[in-house]
């Protein structure tokens, strides 16, 4: 067995835990990072970059077959090449990878190791069957997997899960989505528009991870004019038979109908990777799920020499905030004993769909009721979304009854990954909507709308 000795070791070499390995040489601590599977992290190999690959493709074949309004038509018919799409996703998809691994390379040899590692107790780390780490600190950044319900494992390999997608050769006809998040809505939606035939079945009436019951409907039904969606679904078998899975589900208007799928895509949410690490032999505090109870600004578990950061903490599963939490906990290992909060930015998220949604502060649900007033937006007849036949979406801007602050706001709509951000950075600098209102709105642009949106909550506070 060989030992290693390090001041701080990371497992998982994925976003936050290069952050954290970066952050805790910075420091001067001898670190280690540790990966027990191939390098190149979820988001480029298997996540957003893929996942918005596949829907630029879409976006494409959307626009080619909706151009007609504009006066501009196809003299030919729109032909979809579906190895021809996989291949791009997939080569460029590896270019981003390789990025990744050119900077994993640039990590000195003796500062990596390779295996599974798992806890002996809590400075001690076993990886691999040959080696043991003494470390007097750990980073926990082991990442999110698919959370699959057992009743879909009897479909064997026409279960699939993101993963499977960015590995198919060619898109198949027909495919079944549990799940209508963030993830199945993304890829939902840009399968439908390459050609392929989608249902989209979900549970408890969820759309995307938006909390406001005005925006979601809305969100809902624009999502139904497109392609099969039931976030409440009936679904009352799924099987396999031969190469195909089969279900039998109730459609909206009460029918029973059963329909064969190539494939059953499980977009059921994700967990936290944690079982098989061994945390029990840690002895720190551990939530229903497993997962170490710990501090949201530290990132320390109790008062343990142990952070975790990322997917792994389940907190916000997001590219940008594993970042942040790998960068903190790095620093907060290194600094061990003591401890500090890291960098939280105003909260901020995006799907990808089309229309795009967007979320920005607080949510919906986290506001006392009563406490808050809604500006709207409704962007049918805004100007600049009209001009460009991309006037679909429902916008909620939340401000403070008593100080006339800008909370947060949901919304689906067009261009929302831009506005998301002016928002967040308003949000950040704890603008007032008056304060927004004197920032400058060129015209004609999308952001006029959002000006309606904050007029209208202006108005609300000024009564
Ligand atoms: C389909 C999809 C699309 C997404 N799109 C977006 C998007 O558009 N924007 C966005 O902000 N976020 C997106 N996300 C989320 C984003 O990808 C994640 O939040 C982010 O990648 C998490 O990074 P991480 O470092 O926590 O985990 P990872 O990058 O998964 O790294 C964890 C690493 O730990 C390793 N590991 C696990 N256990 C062990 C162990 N015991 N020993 C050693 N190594 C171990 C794993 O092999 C892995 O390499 C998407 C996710 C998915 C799945
Ligand atoms: N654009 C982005 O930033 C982006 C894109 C993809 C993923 N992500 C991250 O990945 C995380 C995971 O995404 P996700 O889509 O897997 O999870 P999610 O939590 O967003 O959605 C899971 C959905 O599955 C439904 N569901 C659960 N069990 C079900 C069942 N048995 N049948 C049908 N539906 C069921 C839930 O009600 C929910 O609507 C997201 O929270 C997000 O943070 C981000």
């Amino acid at each position: 067995m060989n030992q290693i000795n390090t001041d701080v070791a990371v497992i998982g070499a994925g976003t936050a835990g290069l952050a954290a390995y970066r952050a805790a040489k910075a420091a001067g601590k001898r670190t280690l990072l540790i990966e027990g599977g191939p390098y190149g992290t979820t988001c480029a190999r298997v996540g957003c970059m893929p996942s918005k690959l596949l829907i630029a493709a879409a976006e494409a074949a959307h626009a080619l077959r909706h151009s007609a309004p504009f006066g501009v038509r196809i003299a030919g018919e729109v032909v979809i090449d579906g190895i021809a799409v996989m291949e791009r996703v997939k080569r460029e998809r590896d270019r981003f990878v390789r990025f990744v691994l050119r900077s994993v390379e640039g990590i000195p040899a003796e500062d990596k190791l390779t295996g599974h590692a798992r806890f002996i107790d809590r400075t001690t780390l076993q990886v691999g069957g040959q080696t043991v780490v003494q470390a007097s600190r750990v980073v926990i950044a082991t990442g999110s997997s698919p959370a699959v319900p057992t009743a879909f494992l009897e479909l064997g390999d026409r279960l699939v899960v993101n993963d499977d997608v960015f590995a198919w050769e060619t898109l198949p006809g027909r495919v079944a989505v549990f799940g209508p998040g963030v993830i199945g809505l993304e890829l939902g939606q840009a399968l439908a528009r390459l050609g392929v035939t989608v249902r989209v079945f979900g549970v408890g009436g969820g759309v995307g991870p938006l909390s406001d019951p005005a925006i979601r409907d809305h969100a809902r039904a624009l999502f139904q004019q497109e392609f099969h969606l039931d976030p409440s679904a009936e679904v009352q078998h799924v099987a396999r038979d031969g190469n195909e899975a089969v279900i039998r589900y109730v459609q909206r208007d009460g029918q029973v109908v059963t329909e064969r799928f190539d494939y059953v895509l499980a977009a059921t949410g994700r967990k936290p990777n944690v079982a098989g690490l061994g945390l029990e032999q840690t002895g720190i505090a551990l939530d229903g799920r497993g997962v170490p109870v710990f501090d949201r600004e530290t990132l320390q578990c109790g008062n343990a020499p142990i952070f975790i950061a990322g997917d792994a903490n389940n907190i916000l599963p997001l590219l940008h905030e594993a970042a942040d939490e790998g960068k903190t906990a790095g620093n907060n290992a290194a600094s061990y004993p003591v401890v500090s909060p890291g960098l939280r930015r105003a909260p901020l998220a995006v799907v990808f769909s089309d229309p795009q949604i967007a979320m920005v502060g607080k949510r919906f649900a986290e506001l006392a009721p009563d406490s808050f007033v809604i500006g709207k937006v409704d962007f049918e007849d805004q100007g600049r979304a009209s001009v460009m036949l991309k006037n679909r979406g429902l916008m909620h801007v939340y401000a403070d009854r008593a100080s006339g602050a800008f909370l947060g706001a949901e919304w689906i709509g067009p261009s929302a990954e831009h506005i998301a951000h002016t928002l967040a950075w308003a949000c950040q600098m704890q603008l007032t909507v008056t304060q927004m209102l004197e920032m400058p709105f060129y015209h004609p642009v999308i952001e006029e709308g959002l000006r309606t949106a904050l007029r209208d909550a202006a108005g609300q506070l000024a009564q």
